[in-house]
């Protein structure tokens, strides 16, 4: 496989055809899942030359935690969708290639067999110290009105060593995913739970409670939380500048541009539309990560240089995970690697630092 196309073609004609769906499609007209990745079609590098800089360095650390690349796994729900190992085979790719993994609440893996996996594959060695601690995992939540069962959630992720919280905020109710209603996928097949969610306060020992996505949520619930936790709490899903301003006063400690791929409201613009705005309401007091549409190393390099401090990317992962497993992630992560890495090389840039606005041009 050459590049991350080739792997979008090897799930296409692996997973089953109504499970590639609920993958590949976004919401109602998917409109915005489309511009996510022609949004950066649009835009050109516009390369310096002759600066002298090393091989380009790609390490980030964000909240403490250190990542040989910029480019982190955002939250997929149902990995054993489309591989039986499912999370446990995405956790040891992301610990063997120094990669933050985002977990989903939604996950078929609970976290703590998904941390145990990913401290297996870094063979204790975690940012490179023997014995270092816990791997570069994070964990995503929705909120859940029932307060008590959301400090269950945080409860288990703190315990299971996630360095911080991802709380997605632009899922007040399920996207409308019309490829899904078609195919008629309604719940996952036997045998198949979001584990994360078994055994939860108010029910039985083993019964697994369905995932609230609920209109109620508001500031007060993100107050409640940053006082119940001392992970740092990220938010995902944010797209409005006054809501990135609104993040900060509630001393939230960075931002996900997500629209969440395309799933949830349709006609949002593209993430890499939005990022200047966002970068310039947060004025560089927290860091912002963007996703949505990021296929290539030049589109990690252009968000970079347009102020994100790192991007997520969601759909490749589950491909390479579709196509090979634990092999296939790796490959995925590996192939955006070299080509970030030849990118900024060829930006003369030595390091995401060096990266900066005047070097993206909107074709005209
Ligand atoms: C199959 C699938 C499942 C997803 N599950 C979650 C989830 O559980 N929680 C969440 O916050 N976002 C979820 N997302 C959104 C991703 O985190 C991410 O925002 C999006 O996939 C990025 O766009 P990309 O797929 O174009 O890279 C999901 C996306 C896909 C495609
Ligand atoms: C009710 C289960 C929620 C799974 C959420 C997965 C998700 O966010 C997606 O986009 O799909």
């Amino acid at each position: 496989m050459l590049n991350l196309r080739e792997f979008e073609a090897a799930a296409a004609s692996t997973v089953d055809r109504v499970h590639y769906d609920y993958l590949a499609g976004g919401a109602w007209d998917e409109v915005t899942l489309r511009d996510n990745e022609a949004a950066f079609g649009r835009l050109r590098l516009l390369p310096r030359v002759l600066r002298g800089r090393d091989k380009p360095e790609l390490d980030v650390s964000l909240f403490g935690c250190h990542a040989a690349s910029p480019v982190l796994m955002s939250p997929t729900a149902f990995h054993r969708l489309v591989h039986p190992e499912g999370e446990r085979a995405t956790a040891r790719a992301a610990a063997a290639t120094g990669t933050i993994m985002v977990a989903s609440m939604a996950a078929t893996v609970a976290i703590a067999d998904i941390a145990a996996a990913a401290r297996e594959a870094a063979g204790g060695v975690v940012g490179g110290v023997v014995g270092g601690g816990d791997p570069a995992l994070w964990f995503q939540l929705y909120i859940q009105p029932d307060l008590e069962v959301t400090e269950a959630l945080v409860a288990r992720a703190t315990a299971a060593g996630a360095r911080a919280l991802v709380v997605t905020v632009d899922s007040p109710v399920f996207g409308a995913h019309e490829r899904d209603r078609r195919n008629g996928f309604l719940d996952l097949p036997a045998g198949m739970a979001c584990e994360n969610m078994r055994g939860l306060p108010g029910g039985e020992p083993d019964a697994v409670r369905p995932i609230a996505m609920s209109p109620e949520i508001c500031w007060d619930h993100l107050d409640w939380l940053r006082q119940a936790t001392s992970l740092p709490v990220v938010l995902k899903g944010i797209l409005h500048p006054e809501d990135a301003r609104l993040a900060l006063r509630h001393g939230v400690d960075g931002l996900m541009l997500s629209n969440h791929g395309g799933r949830q409201l349709d006609t949002v613009p593209a993430t890499i539309d939005l990022l200047p705005e966002i970068v310039a309401a947060v004025g560089g007091r927290m860091p912002v990560i963007l996703d949505g549409g990021v296929r290539r190393g030049t589109d990690v390099v252009k968000a970079l240089a347009l102020g994100a401090s790192a991007v997520g990317i969601g759909r490749p992962v589950l491909w390479g995970l579709a196509a090979d497993g634990e092999r296939g992630v790796r490959r995925v992560l590996e192939l955006l690697r070299e080509e970030v890495d030849a990118a900024l090389a060829l930006c003369g840039a030595g390091s995401p630092r060096d990266l900066t606005p005047d070097l993206v041009r909107r074709r005209s």
